[in-house]
């Protein structure tokens, strides 16, 4: 937590200690103040002493009020800034993360940890930067003048103390470890949900809507029962203090009635150890709340820093190679990669070569490490072994930033962004006219965005969900088109178009295309057959490197996957 709190602006934070502090003196004085014009009667003769007085008190309630509310607004103000630029470093950080850092964590608990957890912490500093000098002040200062005025009944004390630290002891030894459970307990409640809200037209077709539904209740249910028990343990603060409160006042009043009657005490003294006690007592209470918030948000900070903390595994050089004014090529030599945990490599041996206007494609069946090698291009995975070299620089020596600028991506999924066709068009190319658009969305077969009544204002919702699987595709494709790259890569893009337009599309790009290297990942063998290289892949190994003709007539896989999909016709 302390780590997370070096965040904080220092200098707020001393003037807000400062406004607190004055806020503590001036209201500590008030029953001083009162005790002192009960007690003397010369004052009480006095009409005009006591309005000077009640008037000074007034003006210090007044003063009490304004510093408490200046001193929270300054401290909501400081811990929603905190938590602004927690959430900014979660997302910045999130952004930077490889593929394999994203999957350490999960994108449940990354989202439960960048709202609910920020939270927690949010809370708890705001109430931490108004007690934590306010409650020990208003406590031990109270205490003090309590004894100060009667020493007699500061006997009391030795009763309420040990009890209300006693009740508080066995509440946090229990409440605290429901509150751990909870955390985690919001990271599997997401999950599920997140499960559900993806999956939702697979559930209904699989007619598993009830299964899916128990399985929520489930982790609902055990969700609310903990939270329940945890908050209950929560709730008897209250109770226990305002019982210790009661009893003290009553072991106070009968006690000092006794003392004034014999002459021994005076009332105002009476009223103002009531006064200090009760404050001593509440001071307690808003201490202990802290305390009881504190192991939580302790445990929230925790999970943020872990985030914050974690080495981004893919990160650029000190010193950065330049991947500009060189000749354009892309390079694999002996790269093999595996992931984590895995037992074997997912690509392995992996050597050729692209240069400028030649189309790479990459065929094998599903899990052969098609999308792998893209990644590697990309450098969303580093290569465990050997090297990936664009324009004779090592991946690993360019700046990331360099190295995508010079891609055009379109991934397996067609992924779109909400906002509006143009939004989505202009992602990599944030200059693109309207025509360079339009073009774009030509060679990429999007005829549809033609028909659409707001054309490229139309709206695209979140994901892409208001287009088709096909449709989406398209957009990805014209995206990558739109920012002119000097390396297309098309992972399985265009697997949702019918054979037609996947011709139509190939035609349209070999103009596009003409100085740059595509890859095209595919697994129909009529997407890849006018490829310059067709790498075979088989379990992450290359099985076949050439033309469509050169496999035809001597790889016997690449013959083997032609007679499947084609059954014996002639391509
Ligand atoms: N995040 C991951 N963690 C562990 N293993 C993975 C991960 N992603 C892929 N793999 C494994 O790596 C291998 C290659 O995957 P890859 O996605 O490159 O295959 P692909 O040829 O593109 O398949 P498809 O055509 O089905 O998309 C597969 O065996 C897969 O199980």
């Amino acid at each position: 937590m302390f780590k997370i709190w070096r965040k904080l602006n220092k200098t707020k934070v001393a003037i807000i200690c400062l406004l607190v502090f004055m806020e503590a003196a001036l209201f500590l004085i008030l029953p001083s103040m009162a005790a002192d014009v009960l007690n003397s009667s010369s004052i009480q003769g006095d009409t005009g002493t006591v309005y000077r007085i009640g008037g000074i008190m007034l003006l210090a309630n007044l003063l009490t009020i304004v510093l408490a509310i200046t001193s929270t607004r300054m401290s909501a103000k400081e811990s929603q800034g905190l938590g602004n630029r927690l959430r900014k470093e979660i997302f910045a950080k999130v952004m930077a993360f490889s593929k394999k850092d994203i999957s350490k964590f999960g994108t449940s608990t990354l989202m439960t940890r960048t709202t609910n957890d920020i939270m927690q912490i949010q809370l708890v500093t705001m109430l931490t930067l108004r007690l934590i000098i306010l409650s020990p002040i208003i406590m031990l200062v109270s205490a003090f003048f309590a004894y100060q005025r009667e020493p007699q009944l500061a006997w009391v004390f030795a009763i309420t103390l040990p009890l209300i630290v006693l009740g508080i002891v066995i509440l946090f030894k229990f409440a605290n470890p429901l509150f751990r459970s909870i955390q985690k307990k919001t990271d599997r409640l997401n999950k599920v949900f997140r499960e559900g809200l993806s999956g939702t037209r697979v559930i209904r077709a699989f007619n598993t809507t009830e299964y899916e539904e128990n399985r929520f209740d489930e982790v609902n249910n055990d969700f609310r029962q903990t939270a329940i028990r945890a908050f209950t343990l929560l709730a008897l603060i209250l109770p226990i203090m305002f019982m210790t409160i009661g009893v003290s006042n009553v072991l106070i009043f009968m006690n000092g009635a006794q003392l004034i009657s014999v002459g021994q005490m005076e009332t105002g003294n009476l009223i103002a150890f009531v006064q200090y006690a009760v404050q001593v007592l509440m001071s307690i209470m808003q201490v202990s709340m802290l305390m009881f918030f504190l192991p939580r948000a302790e445990v929230s900070a925790e999970r943020v820093n872990a985030v914050l903390a974690q080495e981004v595994s893919i990160s650029d050089p000190d010193q950065a190679q330049s991947l500009k004014d060189k000749a354009l090529s892309v390079q694999f030599n002996d790269v093999c990669f595996g992931f984590e945990g895995a037992d074997r490599y997912a690509v392995e041996d992996i050597s050729f070569s692209a240069q400028p206007g030649q189309t790479v494609a990459i065929i094998g069946g599903t899990g052969a490490g098609k999308s792998t090698i893209a990644n590697l291009v990309t450098r969303l995975y580093d290569a465990s072994k050997g090297s990936v070299e664009i324009n004779g620089v090592d991946v690993r020596e360019a700046k990331q930033a360099d190295l995508r600028a010079l891609i055009g991506y379109a991934p397996q999924k067609g992924i779109l962004f909400s906002g509006t066709i143009r939004s989505n068009m202009r992602y990599g190319n944030p200059q693109a006219s309207d025509e360079e658009i339009w073009h774009a969305l030509e060679v990429a077969q999007a005829d549809f965005v033609n028909e659409l009544a707001d054309g490229l204002d139309a709206r695209v919702e979140q994901g892409g969900n208001n287009f088709s699987g096909g449709q989406k595709q398209r957009l990805s494709i014209a995206r990558a088109i739109v920012s002119q790259p000097d390396i297309y890569i098309f992972d399985d893009s265009f697997s949702a178009l019918d054979f037609q337009t996947d011709a139509k599309l190939r035609a349209a790009l070999k103009p596009e295309t003409q100085t740059a290297i595509t890859f095209i990942i595919a697994q129909r063998v009529n997407t890849v057959v006018d490829a310059d290289q067709i790498l075979v892949l088989e379990e992450g190994k290359i099985v076949g490197l050439g033309s469509h003709e050169e496999l035809k007539a001597n790889n016997q896989i690449y013959q083997d996957i032609i007679d499947s999909q084609m059954r014996g016709e002639d391509i």
